[in-house]
């Protein structure tokens, strides 16, 4: 979208009832309707055979834009109208071989090549977690090594399943051994429940990772862990992967491998309302399986996950357009 160009928004729900017509996130055009340009391109993974216990997240992508459905077009808790802000557009579905995991994770990074080709930003919503290593590998084609803020009860740094490197177990160990993100700024909030063996935690720690537990989430507050992982990230290329089972399995019960003692909702977003100076060069939701949801409790946290991240991209968009201008 160039400067002078308004950007086209979601639906209007007072005209058009916010039940009707096929889903897109939060009502907002098609990539197509836009002319193939936007400056967050949403765009769904439906993959999930890099699972190592319930399948169900190949269903995740289009469940939350249900969910999204009502969402709105001001978010007061940043003040801004994300979508009137930037050109933000539904780029619908990668396509992926779900007998191949291999050749999915290719697809997902030639694909995101594309995406980011075009100068947008990613807000991908998944799928398992395997698809962060090919999204990250794109990512960093672009903007080099990124800091890393990792939402999760797993760690998602071990190192096979049954002999298989691509997991949703495994993405951020393949991804430090690449070295595509940078070591200096990687952290894991709300890892929670038990491990294989303490080895885990020394392996995690080696490859540069920082832990916040959900507990010290509990404990210490968001804003004061907002403070302190904005601190360490700076103004490096950020990348926020969100697995929603990072939250309670009574804040989402629907994804593959819940973990009891997790954060709120309420904690998630404020922590990421606490990020929203950081430089966002893309993000994800990933691991909401609809089958063991109940009332889009899962979709729903998601879908206002993925407005709160969309909204600190715009945000940020617009800001540099406009010092842009200025010069
Ligand atoms: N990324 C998610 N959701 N889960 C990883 C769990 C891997 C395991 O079963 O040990
Ligand atoms: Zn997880
Ligand atoms: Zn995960």
């Amino acid at each position: 979208m160039s400067s002078n160009e308004t950007p086209r928004g979601p639906v209007d729900s007072s005209r058009v009832p916010r039940y009707a017509g096929p889903a897109t996130f939060a009502r907002l055009p098609r990539l197509d309707e836009v002319g193939g340009r936007a400056d967050v391109t949403v765009v769904g993974v439906p993959f999930d055979s890099g699972v190592s216990y319930r399948p169900g997240a190949r269903f995740g992508g289009n469940a939350i834009r249900e969910a999204s459905r009502l969402l709105r077009p001001y978010n007061p808790a940043q003040d801004a109208s994300p979508f009137a802000l930037a050109q933000v557009a539904d780029g619908g579905d990668i396509a992926v071989n779900p007998f191949n995991i291999n050749e999915a994770v290719e697809t997902v990074e030639a694909a995101a090549d594309d995406l980011l080709g075009t100068g947008a930003r990613l807000m991908t919503l998944g799928g398992d977690h395997t698809i962060a290593l090919p999204l990250l590998r794109s990512v960093a084609k672009k903007h080099g090594p990124v800091a890393l803020l990792h939402f999760d009860a797993h760690l998602d740094t071990w190192d096979t399943y049954f002999g298989a490197e691509y997991t949703h177990g495994t993405p951020f160990r393949r991804a430090v051994e690449e070295g595509i993100l940078d070591t200096s700024a990687l952290s894991h909030v709300g890892t929670r429940g038990p491990l294989y063996g303490k080895q885990d935690l020394t392996d995690d720690e080696k490859m540069g990772f920082g832990i916040v537990t959900s507990a010290d989430v509990y404990r210490r507050g968001a804003d004061e862990v907002a403070d302190q992982l904005r601190q360490r990230i700076g103004d490096r290329p950020l990348y926020i992967s969100i697995d929603i089972d990072c939250l309670d399995p009574a804040h989402a019960p629907g994804t593959g491998t819940p973990e009891a003692g997790g954060m709120t909702s309420r904690e998630l977003l404020e922590i990421l309302r606490g990020l929203a100076s950081c430089n966002l060069v893309s993000a994800d939701v990933v691991e909401v399986a609809p089958a063991y949801d109940h009332a889009e409790i899962t979709s729903v946290a998601a879908s206002h996950t993925a407005y709160e991240l969309t909204t600190i991209m715009s945000r940020q968009i617009a800001a540099a357009r406009k010092d842009s201008e200025a010069k």
